[in-house]
């Protein structure tokens, strides 16, 4: 789980918030206050994800993209820094399967001879370790296992 705190920024245009990423496991569960910055990138464009009182956002993460052999994309996003006086806060629950040695990578049912494994398979601490040694942008980590 993560609590994140995005206090007024004076001049938010003059820097970063939290860069653009997609989350490592399989969901993260995300609720937010009423205050926006929150992204999700769309083509080459990003686009608000606008807060809604008592929603809750659900965020596809790039371990749920290779069990799915792609059936499900993880999503890049971001948060703005923020220019408002409130400040914003979001708690995030990430889901994530237990790091262990045995090996994994896309579901059995979701391989066939016409949609072969895009991924090849790994342990989930190689993932991890990949996961906290990576470049914070875009798909590295799921580009790394594919085939
Ligand atoms: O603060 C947010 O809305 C997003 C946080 C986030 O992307 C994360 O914790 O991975
Ligand atoms: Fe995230």
């Amino acid at each position: 789980m993560a609590a994140h705190y995005y206090p007024y920024c004076p001049q938010a245009e003059l820097t970063a918030g939290l860069t653009s990423h997609t989350d490592p496991g399989l969901l993260t569960v995300l609720v937010q206050n009423e205050v926006p910055g929150l992204q999700v990138k769309v083509g080459e464009d990003w686009v608000d994800v606008v807060p809604v009182e008592g929603a809750i956002v659900f965020n596809i993460g790039d371990n749920l993209q290779i069990m799915s052999n792609d059936q499900y994309i993880s999503v890049e996003h971001r948060v703005l820094a923020n220019p408002l006086r409130d400040a914003r806060v979001s708690v995030a629950v990430f889901l994530k399967p237990s790091i262990s040695d045995q090996l994994c990578g896309p579901f059995h049912e979701l391989v066939s001879a016409e949609k072969p494994a895009v991924y090849r398979q790994f342990t989930l601490s190689d993932y991890m370790g990949r996961f906290f040694s990576k470049e914070l942008d875009g798909k590295t980590l799921t580009n790394y296992y594919r085939i």
